[in-house]
């Protein structure tokens, strides 16, 4: 069973960018406001039907594909769902910066979402314009109380004042566990990997178009604050979730581009073949995006890529060998998924 090639798909968002998503996938922006592509994703966006679904070229959902033969896409029984691969992929371009947002953990999704999945992320950073900076968790331990009245106070300046202000620049891999308070400046453009899951808690709903009833998961800011946690992020902590990688790198092996603490929850991995070689890949559900280059992919048949393409692949292409002068992005579900799914796997 061969990838198949995924359609252009573009989000509206409340949030300005997406023109680099544009340009790196030979597309067209339609709006100001297309700051996100989601990749190989069989969930949608929260509440809007079939907004955010990856489509084949033909525009058949990959949801329903995988659906109809979930141990050819997986490799696995069906995990949460019979359209569940374990993983959500985006492009995210923003060109304004992104609220002070929290996203819940399993333990938290599992009790109060009917979920198995919380939504922790990663961001792999492919441009950033000077200067720009991630927020990710607080610098010291902040007051709950405190952290209340500031959040119903819409207090933005307060919030980030309190966190780690952590300049990026292309090639940084940053893993932000669930419970993290973080934003993300304007001018940083990344790839994100994640649980798939659409939950997000609103600190500062206030730079964003929805209210604070909006805001709370629908559960209650008494509830869902229970989600965020109000310790720092150390030094050491910072250490753990932040890598660096150098993208002018080629060789024969991949190379794990995020912290190893997102090994439970996602992999992303970086191949570029050297000169006339070749960069093997375990069989297993990935989505696949060729930042540069061109070549093909070759398992159980062959498919070509160049730069700017995006694949599934499904499990059933078995194990792969991608060819050519290409840099290839490859998003997998977390080691030992779905078995890890209902063992919990909390950072
Ligand atoms: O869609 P939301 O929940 O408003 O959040 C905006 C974006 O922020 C992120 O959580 C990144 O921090 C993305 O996953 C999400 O698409």
């Amino acid at each position: 069973m061969k990838p198949i090639a995924l359609a252009p798909n573009l989000i509206e968002h409340f949030y300005r960018g997406g023109d680099r998503i544009a340009r790196l996938r030979g597309i067209e922006q339609t709006s100001e406001f297309q700051p996100e592509e989601w990749l190989g994703a069989t969930v949608s966006r929260a509440g809007e039907g079939e907004i955010g679904l990856a489509r084949a070229l033909d525009g058949t959902l990959l949801r329903d594909l995988v659906a109809a033969d979930p141990a050819a896409w997986t490799g696995s029984e069906p995990a949460s769902s019979a359209s569940d691969v374990g993983i959500l992929v985006k492009l995210l371009d923003a060109r304004q910066r992104l609220p002070v947002h929290v996203h819940p953990s399993r333990e938290f999704a599992t009790r109060h979402l009917d979920c198995p999945y919380g939504k922790t992320e990663a961001w792999f950073v492919l441009d950033a314009e000077p200067g720009t900076a991630v927020y990710l968790g607080w610098a010291a331990t902040v007051d709950r109380d405190e952290l209340d009245r500031r959040r119903d106070a819409q207090d933005s300046e307060w919030m980030l004042a309190q966190m780690n202000r952590i300049e990026v620049e292309a090639g940084m891999g940053i893993l932000v566990p669930a419970g993290t308070a973080h934003a993300i400046d304007g001018g940083i453009f990344v790839t994100e990997v994640q649980e798939p899951t659409d939950f997000s808690i609103l600190l500062e709903w206030s730079v964003t178009t929805s209210s604070r009833e909006e805001s709370h998961l629908g559960l209650g800011f008494e509830t869902s604050m229970s989600a965020v946690s109000t310790e720092p992020l150390t030094g050491a902590d910072l250490d753990r979730l932040v890598v660096r990688n150098d993208l002018d790198r080629r060789s024969a092996e991949p190379a794990s581009l995020l912290p190893v603490a997102a090994d439970p929850y996602f992999r992303l991995l970086h191949a570029a073949p050297e000169s006339g070689g070749t960069v093997a890949i375990d069989a297993g559900f990935s989505v696949v995006l060729a930042t540069g280059g061109a070549g093909s992919l070759v398992g159980a048949g062959e498919i070509g890529y160049s730069a700017g393409d995006v694949f599934a692949v499904p499990a059933a292409f078995g194990p792969w060998a991608v060819h050519g002068t290409g840099n290839l992005l490859i998003s997998t579900p977390g080691q030992g998924w779905p078995r890890t799914l209902t063992a919990g796997g909390n950072l």
